[in-house]
């Protein structure tokens, strides 16, 4: 039996752009198949919106190339024009028309007779429940509403491709999740590609199949959610989805003596400086019984003991702080639902081997 080989709906090879002589983005390459979201994430200035107006034609590259379903869309020196690549945009300021009804605004870019074009925009507005609303004017929306306008008229020329530039940043904190899940719902029916650029990573571990973590105009890491949380490349992307804590040590014949007790560190020459690296969460807190903490294990290592600095209730969870004994740092641990011990109260903690990671300081 053959086997076609099907290309990705979005390509990028090699992206390369620099302004003023900085480079904005170094040797940027990823692909999207068809039905997939993927969350282009990194902190503000990392090159991300440049990528994405590249990509959909509003910029141009001093390298590198983007092919779409296998054919080629631009390098540096052909270029299909940005009307011309079936490639959808939606930005945070919705930039709906505002002397345009609803209905008007969603059939903009839609092309087939007045009945075809009818038909589409009933189908979208409905699907993103807003069919009552057909003839208002953007003004008489909510933003939430108008969201959803405008994530119905990207999507109505049925796009190949959707870009989406931190498209919920403008809406209400409460509003947000509802309306990703909503906006999720739809992009998955319509099966479109999705490249959607966000500095949230809340927002990125929500929405994408696949997130690529950008870091000065290159991508880090990719993967699913699940693996960029739980197998950070380094500590600066560990940093990037939750608080962190740091110990620091140095190696030891294949080991990193710490006040916790030892960690494996495999592969790394002796006196190697290394950061272990554990999200507060992962810090397990027990009682002080005279002096005494509970026993080491070979799974949490060996407790230390601190004195609670400050105890705060987040909500689902409580952010407490120790100042350590051994070197007066502070760790933060968090704990599911109400633990507010007294500041001063002394507290033992120990860390999850098998939930902390060792990078080599840099
Ligand atoms: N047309 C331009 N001329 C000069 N510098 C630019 C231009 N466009 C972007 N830059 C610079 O390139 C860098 C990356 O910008 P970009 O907008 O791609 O970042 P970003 O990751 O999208 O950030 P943000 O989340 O803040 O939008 C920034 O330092 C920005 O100032």
């Amino acid at each position: 039996m053959t086997q076609t080989h099907v290309p990705p709906r979005l390509q990028v090879e090699g992206l390369m752009r620099s302004f003023g002589g900085r480079q904005v983005l170094d040797d940027v390459s990823f692909s999207i198949p068809a039905g997939q979201v993927t969350c282009l994430l990194g902190p503000s200035g990392c090159g991300k919106s440049t990528t994405l107006r590249i990509i959909a034609g509003v910029d141009m590259q001093d390298r590198g190339r983007i092919l779409v379903d296998g054919a080629l869309v631009c390098d540096t020196v052909f270029r299909v024009p940005p009307e011309r690549r079936a490639i959808g945009l939606m930005f945070q300021d919705f930039a709906l028309f505002p002397h345009l009804s609803v209905a008007e605004n969603v059939a903009f870019g839609l092309a087939g007779s007045k009945a075809e074009k009818r038909a589409r925009v009933s189908e979208l507005l409905d699907r993103v429940h807003l069919a009552r609303h057909i003839d208002s004017m953007p003004h008489a929306l909510s933003g939430g509403e108008q969201q959803r306008v405008a994530l119905a008229r990207a999507l109505a020329p049925r796009p190949r491709i959707l870009l989406m530039d931190e498209p919920f940043s403008g809406l209400d904190e409460r509003l947000r999740d509802d309306i990703r899940d909503e906006t999720l719902a739809l992009l998955k029916e319509e099966g479109t590609a999705v490249l959607l650029v966000t500095h949230e990573p809340h927002e990125a571990m929500r929405m994408a199949d696949e997130i690529l973590l950008m870091r000065d105009g290159r991508i880090v890491q990719r993967g699913a959610p699940y693996n960029l949380y739980n197998a950070p490349v380094d500590r600066k992307a560990a940093a990037f989805f939750s608080d962190i804590n740091v110990l620091t040590g140095r190696v030891q014949g294949a080991l990193t003596p710490t006040p916790f007790g030892d960690f494996l560190t495999p592969g790394l020459a002796d006196g190697t400086a290394v950061d272990i690296v554990i999200r507060p969460q992962h810090l397990k807190i027990d009682f002080d019984r005279a002096g005494r903490g509970p026993n080491p294990t070979a799974q949490d290592g060996t407790p230390a003991r601190g004195v609670v600095e400050r105890a705060r209730f987040m909500g689902r969870e409580s952010l407490v702080e120790f100042r350590m004994e051994f070197d007066g740092s502070l760790l933060r641990a968090t704990v599911p639902n109400v633990f507010l011990p007294k500041p001063g109260t002394p507290m033992w903690l120990m860390i999850r081997r098998d939930r902390c990671f060792v990078f080599p300081s840099v």
